[in-house]
């Protein structure tokens, strides 16, 4: 059995890491063969909670669990970890965009960023799911320069995984079936799902899934802005954001990273290059592969003209942000 690593999830008393961490602990993420030391990070305020999740993980007894450290010190919570979930952050409510949330959220990403850099292994794979996730990403990048900018991501999975599962209820395919499906820029409203390029297992065969819908119609509208729309939807219907598909998406995101995506694109917030137009040095959501622990960009896609207003927007939109978010973090 190889010797354990050390994992952070912050906000560790809340609803998406009660999902979170069982996936963690249980080998979901990093593999069948490989222990986790799980630091927990959450506000002092929250430490009573959290001493309860902690029983219950020690109730799991769970295998690969080699150890749980609960703490609302950032620095002990981030020291060595080769991974680090950050959740902790305030949800949205009915009626707000997730960019209502920067003010509130993006000084926590700042804080973290710095304990990071202090004390995180370099080479630590950081996914960001807290609102708004892609600039929340930006700003802790920039705050842990030791760091490689590579090693942050937020987080589209979700994104990706809603796409998917629309697409295969449409062509009555079990969800595995399709792939390929993209999730282009922000993880908000803007964000342009495409399955332009996506391929889907039917009838025996690969077809694309814009031949094996035939509704060009449906998924230029109605695929497009049910996926953006779909994390209000859920709030409109639980009154609080999605929590377990968040969860599976963010294990989802770090197992990929970790362990590799095969044949399959993947959708990730990452650092801008510029590909595909988009504006250099924001937090993008780009079709990568992975592979050894990196991530690369799909190249060489054809953008339509369609396409190329909707990357547009999404991009402004981030570029908008991450001016609100660098006006914050100066105080
Ligand atoms: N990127 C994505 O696809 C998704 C992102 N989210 C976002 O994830 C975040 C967390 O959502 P939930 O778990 O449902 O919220 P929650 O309110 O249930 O839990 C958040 C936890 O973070 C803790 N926290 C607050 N400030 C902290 C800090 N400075 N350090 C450590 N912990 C801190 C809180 O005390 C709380 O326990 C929200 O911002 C939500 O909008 C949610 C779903 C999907
Ligand atoms: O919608 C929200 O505020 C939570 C979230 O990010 C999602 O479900 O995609």
């Amino acid at each position: 059995m190889a010797a354990p690593i050390k994992v952070v999830v912050t906000g560790a008393a809340g609803q998406i890491a009660y999902s979170l961490l069982y996936q963690v602990a249980s080998g979901a993420v990093f593999g069948p063969e490989q222990p986790v030391y799980l630091h927990l990070l959450d506000i002092a305020p929250m430490m009573g909670v959290l001493e309860g999740v902690v029983m219950e993980l020690a109730d799991c007894a769970l295998p690969l669990l080699a150890g749980v450290l609960p703490t609302a010190n950032p620095e002990e919570a981030f020291k060595d970890v080769a991974a680090a979930f950050l959740v902790g952050a305030m949800p949205r409510r009915e009626g707000m965009e997730r960019k209502d949330l920067l003010s509130a959220n993006v000084r926590i990403f700042k804080e973290q960023g710095q304990a990071l850099d202090k004390v995180a292994r370099k080479d630590v794979k950081v996914l960001v799911v807290g609102n708004p996730a892609n600039t929340n990403a930006f700003i802790c990048a920039k705050y842990a320069p030791s760091i490689p900018k590579e090693n942050f991501s937020a987080m589209t999975r979700l994104d990706q995984n809603r796409a998917q599962s629309q697409l295969a209820a449409k062509l009555g395919v079990p969800v595995q079936n399709v792939k390929n499906v993209i999730i282009w820029g922000n993880h908000s409203s803007t964000q342009f799902p495409d399955a332009s390029n996506s391929v889907v297992k039917i009838g025996g065969g690969e077809k694309p899934v814009p031949a094996a819908i035939n509704d060009d119609n449906y998924l230029k509208t109605t695929f497009v802005s049910t996926v953006q729309k779909r994390g209000a939807a859920v709030i409109a219907a639980r009154k609080m954001s999605s929590a377990l598909s968040a969860a599976k998406a963010a294990s989802d995101h770090m197992r990929d990273w970790f362990l590799g995506s095969g044949d399959r694109w993947v959708s990730m917030g990452v650092i801008s290059d510029g590909s595909y137009g988009t504006p250099r040095d924001i937090v993008y959501s780009f079709p990568v592969t992975t592979s050894n622990g990196k991530w690369k960009i799909v190249e060489g896609l054809t953008i339509s003209d369609f396409a190329r207003e909707k990357l547009d927007l999404t991009g402004k939109e981030l570029v908008e942000e991450k001016q609100d978010a660098l006006d914050v973090c100066k105080d």
